[in-house]
């Protein structure tokens, strides 16, 4: 595996790369776990190479957020990644990404407004210009991302299609389904601010979300079921819901019924230091 961290040592090895075969695209933020590895295994089985970006992206960080703390281990996710048989790793600074003078911004409108986007307010916008810059970089085949980012994968189909980012075009951001621990809760790399005893209150998360899930199905109303939603996070150790929304699938707009098209449940909590996110299909 081939490390770089400049811009024209990166365009010398993805030439060599795409010369050889389709060339797929993870883009991380380091502190690899089972789902970023599980995205990586797909790509190898989807394209010919498998470049890996780590870079922790400032601009998607708000103020007061988490920059500083989050973790940061780039020779354990490199060994991992060699292991893997990933061919590139793309693991710029700051100053690579952003040099001197840097002054644009993407901003992805309407599906990136409620939810995350309103708890959160500017960190798609810091998204959309990062994946836009490492879809420029890299020039991918192909791009992987976790669904466990549902609102973070439709900002980017979006902005792919929106931008005529023909490669990645819209139809090669593969999206991949959550991987979860042995008790649901959902696999992120933020998982490590939780203490022994917050990280076991944790899967009442996806708990409360199936059991919202089968209430809605069983015909109670959504704002019920969702209300329920929030008090059983509340007593199961949560110090606060940012929201908990039933919403179309495609466009996130909020649904006050299930109606019949795709559905999914999107939930973001505070636990101890960690704020988590998770969804499912509803
Ligand atoms: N449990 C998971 N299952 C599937 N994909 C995942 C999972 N966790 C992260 N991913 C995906 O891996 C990619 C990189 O994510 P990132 O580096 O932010 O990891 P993370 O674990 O989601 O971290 P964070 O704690 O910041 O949310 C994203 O496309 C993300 O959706
Ligand atoms: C897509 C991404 C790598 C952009 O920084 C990040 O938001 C993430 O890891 O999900
Ligand atoms: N996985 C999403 C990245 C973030 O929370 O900033």
């Amino acid at each position: 595996m081939q490390t770089v961290n400049r811009i024209d040592p990166l365009r010398d090895a993805v030439g060599a790369l795409r010369r050889e075969g389709p060339l797929a695209l993870v883009p991380t933020m380091g502190a690899l776990h089972e789902g970023h590895l599980t995205l990586v295994r797909e790509a190898r089985r989807r394209a010919a190479h498998v470049a890996v970006s780590i870079f922790v992206n400032p601009r998607q960080f708000g103020a007061g957020e988490d920059l500083a703390a989050y973790p940061r281990r780039l020779a354990e996710d490199s060994a991992l990644l060699a292991a893997e048989g990933v061919a590139l790793l793309w693991a710029p600074t700051a100053e690579v990404m952003y040099p001197a003078g840097y002054a644009t911004n993407i901003a992805v409108t309407g599906v990136s407004d409620g939810l995350c986007g309103a708890a959160r307010p500017g960190h798609f916008d810091g998204v959309a210009t990062v994946v836009c810059k490492l879809f420029n970089q890299v020039r991918p085949d192909l791009a992987l991302f976790g669904e466990k980012d549902w609102q973070q994968l439709a900002v980017i189909r979006r902005m792919a299609r929106d931008l005529d980012l023909v490669r990645p075009h819209v139809d090669r951001i593969i999206g991949v389904p959550t991987v979860r621990e042995a008790d649901g809760l959902a696999m992120s790399s933020r998982n490590a601010y939780l203490t022994p005893a917050e990280r076991a209150a944790a899967a009442a998360l996806p708990r409360a979300m199936q059991a919202a899930i089968a209430r809605i199905a069983a015909g109670t109303p959504v704002d019920a079921a969702l209300a329920e939603l929030v008090a059983a996070l509340h007593a199961g150790g949560f110090a606060a819901v940012d929201y908990a929304a039933l919403c179309d699938a495609g466009t996130l707009a909020p649904l006050a019924e299930r109606g019949t098209g795709p559905a999914r449940l999107l939930v973001a909590a505070r636990i101890g230091r960690a704020r988590l996110i998770d969804n499912m299909a509803a």
